[in-house]
């Protein structure tokens, strides 16, 4: 077969738009998709001011407000210590709102800011950490949390990996940024700086950023859900920059309707089975199927190829060259509602050669 170029790749998964034109033709309306962009980026910009309306309470913080007698005058004056912890940020919001592409903005700006991230991807394939800017200058050090969701299973994981940043990274990074996944309810998280005595000691929620995709917050936001099933796209908001940190005992279940299929599998795709077989999904499916994603080893390219998927909108493009020793394998994560995992193993494994 013949050496593609990327532009020939990109442009053969856009043409799939000519016979299948109802999922393509939205990629001209991606730039309005994320209309509240503007917003999340101004919450950032503000992370390193703290808000003067949100008193801050030193509970069971050690460094707590001491009273001095004032040796001019015999009033007491309350002198409050700097707070020196390590401020750190959650970023937050639903599948596919720009979660991953903030925190590569984030850890690509010059700011001379050294950035520890904590990661956690929903699916069991990693693709957002191959596809965080690792190599960017501010990035420090970037931990996976992989088996389970930040907000339940995996909350004394994040409380342990806090906890040997400050031990065992002390003085090596001056922010702590956490990527959630899109189907986290930032309540416990955030209540976990509160609660856990070593977390509060050492490090300060600094802010949490909600991420919103305008094109489709308004499907999820008013999705009904079963009774006692948290809707996390509505919690995502409510919890934007507001710690409510004295919320006690968050009971909550993920939707059990939405699941997540991954498949991991060496050997080369053909590029124009690929394109139909994401093309029909996305005609057929694209409201059950929230998000996917994936790396793909395309026959006859050098370039790891990426694809992204939030619901009706798509995209992919050739990324970094495939290392010389790095096995060509290709994975893919669906997110969504009534998924059949041999039904997209199938499909997949009809695009390989
Ligand atoms: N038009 C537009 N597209 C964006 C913007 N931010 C991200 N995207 C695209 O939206 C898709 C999803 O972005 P990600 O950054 O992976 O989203 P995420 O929130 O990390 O997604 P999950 O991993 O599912 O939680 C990608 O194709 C991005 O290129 C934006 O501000 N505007």
């Amino acid at each position: 077969m013949a050496s593609l170029t990327p532009e020939l790749v990109a442009s053969t998964f856009f043409s799939f738009s000519h016979f299948t034109p109802k999922p393509f033709l939205h990629l001209s309306t991606r730039s309005s998709r994320f209309l509240t962009h503007s917003h999340s980026s101004s919450t950032l910009l503000s992370l390193n001011a703290p808000n003067p309306t949100r008193p801050y309470r030193a509970r069971r913080f050690t460094v707590s407000a001491t009273a001095t007698a004032s040796p001019q005058t015999d009033h007491a004056s309350t002198v409050i210590p700097h707070d020196n912890r390590i401020p750190a940020t959650i970023i937050t919001g639903f599948l596919g709102s720009g979660k991953t592409t903030l925190l590569n903005h984030i850890l690509t700006a010059e700011h001379g800011k050294k950035i520890a991230v904590i990661e956690n991807e929903f699916g069991e394939v990693d693709i957002d950490g191959s596809l965080v800017a690792t190599k960017a200058a501010g990035a420090e050090d970037i931990m996976m949390l992989n088996n389970g969701c930040l907000c339940c299973t995996v909350r004394g994981d994040l409380v342990r990996m806090i906890s040997e940043l400050v031990t065992k990274k002390k003085g090596k990074f001056d922010h702590i940024v956490i990527e959630t996944t899109g189907l986290a309810n930032p309540a416990p998280i955030i209540q976990t700086f509160y609660a856990e005595n070593t977390i509060f000691n050492k490090v300060k929620l600094d802010g949490v950023v909600t991420l919103v995709d305008a094109k489709h917050a308004t499907f999820h936001l008013d999705e009904v859900k079963p009774n006692g099933v948290v809707n996390e796209a509505v919690e995502q908001i409510a919890y934007a920059d507001q710690h409510d940190h004295d919320h006690h005992a968050h009971v909550h279940t993920h939707d059990p309707g939405v699941s997540s299929v991954s498949i991991v599998c060496e050997g080369s795709i053909d590029l124009e089975k690929a394109n139909v077989w994401l093309g029909t999904l996305l005609l057929d499916r694209s409201e059950d199927i929230y998000r996917m994603k994936g790396l793909l080893a395309i026959e006859g390219m050098n370039e790891r190829f990426v694809f992204q998927g939030v619901h009706d909108i798509f995209q992919g493009s050739p990324e970094r060259l495939w290392g010389p020793d790095e096995p060509r394998i290709n994975n893919i994560v669906f997110i969504g509602k009534k998924l059949d995992a041999k039904e997209l193993e199938k499909g997949f494994k009809a695009c390989l050669l």
